[in-house]
């Protein structure tokens, strides 16, 4: 058997992962041609690298498909309501840095505040006649962030990507996403509420809680969580 790593299977958390093992000793790589998603582990033995999308490691960690991730706090909290019973955060890796926020036009002067965006929302379903809609694609996390704000009068949108557009697309009026430098938000004209920080994210090493290990996985185990500690 095997212990079996999963890692994003492209850009910068990919580079970065690769990045943060081989300071550690252990090389990890992309095999094969460009599109084909094979890949190799040296430096420790009865390693497999599993390359998929960030998005779906939470998921076969979950059910105990991979021994051990890389993937954002964010993904894993927005897609696993059970997180902390099935997952354990080994380490926070110091990179792929983005906080989830909650955004509306810089044009509404008048909107600072959860309380603000409240009390919009209400007008803002007099006057159009339905909701103000968020557009986001991390529909449990912004739902729970709102539940606890007090803040009910929205209708979630969903955006898998792009979705600081959605505001000039008329598709929805505020959004909630991720930003790390602010640049997106500021090219599309949305302003972070001075109260909208949903949480901080970081590209993080997970272990899968469920996940039952052989004699000779566990000692593999072992010396990859020495080699990496
Ligand atoms: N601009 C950014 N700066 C830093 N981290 C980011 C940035 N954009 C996304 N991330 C982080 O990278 C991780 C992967 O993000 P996301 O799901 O958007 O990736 P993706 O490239 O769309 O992947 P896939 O389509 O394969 O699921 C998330 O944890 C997210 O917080
Ligand atoms: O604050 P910034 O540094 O501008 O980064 C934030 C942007 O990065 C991510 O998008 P990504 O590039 O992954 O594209 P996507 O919108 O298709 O998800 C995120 O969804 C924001 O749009």
């Amino acid at each position: 058997m095997t212990i079996k790593l999963g890692v994003p299977s492209k850009g910068r958390l990919m580079e970065k992962t690769f990045e943060w093992f081989g300071t550690r000793g252990i090389e990890l790589r992309r095999t094969g041609s460009e599109r084909e998603y094979a890949a190799s582990v040296e430096g420790i033995d009865n390693v497999t690298l599993v390359l998929l999308s960030a998005g779906e490691i939470p998921r076969e960690l979950a059910a105990g498909r991979l021994h051990l991730g890389v993937t954002g706090t964010d993904l894993v909290h927005e897609k696993l309501a059970l997180f902390d019973q099935l997952l354990e955060p080994l380490e926070e890796l110091g990179f792929g840095h983005a906080d989830l926020i909650l955004a509306v036009p810089q044009a509404w002067i008048d909107v600072d505040t959860l309380d603000d965006l409240d009390a919009a929302a209400a007008m803002f379903r007099e006057v159009h006649g339905f909701r103000l809609r968020i557009a986001t694609k991390y529909h449990r996390l912004v739902r729970e962030f709102l539940r606890v704000a007090g803040v009910a009068d929205y209708a979630l949108v969903d955006s898998q990507g792009a979705t600081e557009g959605t505001v000039k697309n008329e598709t929805a009026e505020a959004i909630a996403d991720i930003t790390s430098s602010g640049e997106t938000l500021r090219a599309n004209h949305l302003k972070i509420l001075s109260d909208g920080m949903i949480l901080r994210s970081q590209a993080t090493l997970w272990r899968s809680r469920v996940t039952k290990l052989d004699g000779a996985d566990r000692a593999t185990m072992t010396r990859l969580l020495a080699q990496l500690g």
